[in-house]
């Protein structure tokens, strides 16, 4: 499903209104009926249906005056209340705010503190608000007036439902300028936004409905957008057909190297995990003295007992040895508990030079890469890269802050330098891919902000690259399929004492619930 920001939007709204000529006051039309729909459905029960609707004085706005009209013509007494003075209105907005002048439908005009008692007076005796002030079209920080308006909605505890955007929610990432209307419902018109799924706007949406407002597919497809939602039907699409007729081969070969003294748990995590996602085969080279406890706790995979570097630490004076493992396997994951030590940045630095096999890099491999950057040179084709914001700080250079305002610039510029797929977690996880593809995912809880989460999520990229999804495609639908495994997680054990390996547990679970099988 396509995400756009708001300059993307306008474009759209443009191609719709001056290539395909759908007139932009049709639109307006589509937009105010699909929330008349909602209103209605919400006012259904209710004795009390008075619908007060604020309208600011764009576009949004003019949606709002579209639904007093529908509304008016139901029956259902609705007062207007405008954030300026009508003479400022322009465009389509003006046509609609003409017709419900005409109408006499009761408009009152925003302006001054009285005026603002009033307003909190008569929202206390009506049954839901419209949230028509801003939509896309949000510049600056909200003030003055408006921000006091914004105020009194959210004090009121009435249903509010927003259209497009809860105002005050910027378009482009989600940010709060100022202040926001906290929404009961959002209804979003034609296509997601940003700001919809982004945090912190996300919290403002409440329940999240999608209208179609008429705008052609034709104008979507033309203007290839970039940017995605993961949805439950890429996973069913991607996720491989199990034939009646086929065996464990079928299914490719993992290769884990994770884990070390003091974090073999890292290892079983993500080992597990692979496994329960489906790969068909699983090998963990594994330091010799730790070979009876990963053997004990890893009972379907093999283990490789290799020559360690120091106790409880895999070293490479047997590197002929992983490097055959590793090219014998599909898909091959480093860094899971492996600790730091400049024996992992060889390892690493030879199994970068020597594979042309799929490899995801997590953890302490992405921190021999931050102190060692003329490793990343190394990195061919087909790697993963699934750094928290941490960890992107540290490969970067640039501030966490920094990081977390821009995680889609951020994670998409990195995947075009170096070639690679970069996963970048968090409550809202961005996968970008090399050519400028973003995904972007939505389950998952904040339980899930759990020591060993993310090496659960390592495991299920492997296990999927393996079944042989293409990394890009293995990435997007494993950070989809984990934060659903951790929501069945939650729904069983509540957020505060989920561990990882309860959402190893309910990855089957997830999986059999998104894909059927
Ligand atoms: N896309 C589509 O296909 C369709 C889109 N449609 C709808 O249009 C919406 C987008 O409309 P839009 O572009 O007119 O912008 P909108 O959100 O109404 O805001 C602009 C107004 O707010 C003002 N303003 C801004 N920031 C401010 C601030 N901080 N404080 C105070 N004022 C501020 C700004 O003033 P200005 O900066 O110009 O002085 C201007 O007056 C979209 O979300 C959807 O609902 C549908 O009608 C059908 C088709
Ligand atoms: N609030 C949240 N909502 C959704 N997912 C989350 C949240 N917090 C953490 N996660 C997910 O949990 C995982 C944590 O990974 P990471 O920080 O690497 O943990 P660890 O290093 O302990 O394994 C990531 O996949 C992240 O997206
Ligand atoms: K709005």
């Amino acid at each position: 499903m396509k995400v756009v920001n708001s300059e993307q939007i306008k474009q759209l709204d443009r191609i719709a209104i001056d290539e395909f000529l759908i007139p932009g006051i049709v639109l307006m039309e589509n937009a105010g009926l699909a929330v008349v729909d909602e209103v209605l459905k919400s006012i259904k029960d209710k004795e009390n249906k008075e619908v007060i609707i604020v309208c600011g004085m764009g576009n949004n706005g003019g949606d709002g005056f579209v639904v007093a009209r529908h509304l008016l013509n139901k029956g259902i007494p609705v007062k207007v209340f405008i954030t300026g003075n009508p003479a400022d209105i322009s465009g389509d907005a003006r046509k609609n705010y003409n017709i419900i002048h005409k109408l006499n439908v009761d408009i009152h005009i925003l302006v001054g503190v009285n005026n603002l008692k009033k307003f909190s007076e008569i929202i206390k005796s009506s049954s839901l608000i419209v949230d028509a002030i801003f939509g896309t079209g949000l510049k600056r920080e909200v003030d003055g007036l408006i921000k006091e308006v914004i105020h009194i909605i959210n004090n009121s505890k009435k249903e509010v439902i927003a259209i497009d955007l809860p105002s005050g929610i910027c378009a482009d990432d989600g940010s709060v300028c100022g202040i926001a209307v906290r929404a009961t419902k959002t209804v979003v018109l034609a296509l997601l936004k940003l700001g919809n799924i982004n945090y912190p706007g996300a919290d403002y949406v409440g329940e999240m409905i999608l209208k179609d407002i008429g705008i052609p597919n034709k104008a979507v497809e033309d203007m290839s957008l970039n940017i995605n939602l993961i949805t439950n039907n890429m996973v069913k699409e991607y996720m491989p057909v199990r034939k009646r007729d086929t065996h464990k081969g079928t299914y490719g070969k993992a290769y884990i190297v994770a884990g070390s003294t003091g974090m073999t748990g890292a290892a079983i995590l993500s080992c597990e995990a692979a496994l329960r996602s489906g790969a068909g085969l699983l090998k963990i080279p594994v330091p010799q003295s730790l070979n009876t406890i990963m053997e004990t706790r890893l009972t379907e995979a093999i283990t490789v007992p290799l020559p360690e570097f120091r106790k409880g630490v895999v070293g490479i004076s047997d590197i002929e040895k992983i490097i055959k493992t590793m090219e014998e396997s599909d898909a091959i994951a480093v860094g899971p508990g492996s600790g730091r030590s400049r024996e992992l940045e060889e390892l690493l630095r030879n199994m970068l030079e020597h594979t042309s096999k799929p490899i995801v890099l997590d953890a302490d491999a992405l921190n021999a890469l931050a102190d060692r950057k003329e490793l990343l040179e190394l990195i061919r084709s087909k790697a993963v890269m699934t750094p928290h914001e941490g960890e992107m700080a540290r490969l970067t250079g640039l501030e966490i802050d920094y990081i977390n305002n821009n995680r889609i610039e951020v994670a998409s510029e990195f995947a075009k330098k170096w070639n690679v797929v970069v996963v970048l977690k968090g409550a809202r996880t961005v996968v970008a891919g090399p050519k400028g593809e973003i995904y972007i995912n939505t389950t998952g809880n904040p339980g899930m902000a759990t020591a060993g989460s993310g090496d659960v999520l390592t495991g299920i990229i492997t296990g999927l690259i393996a079944q042989g999804i293409k990394p890009l495609n293995a990435a997007a639908v494993a950070v989809y399929i984990h934060g659903a495994s951790g929501d069945l997680a939650a729904q069983k054990v509540g957020e505060y004492g989920l561990l990882a390996s309860d959402i190893v547990k309910e990855i089957p679970f997830a999986i059999k619930e998104i894909v059927g099988r």
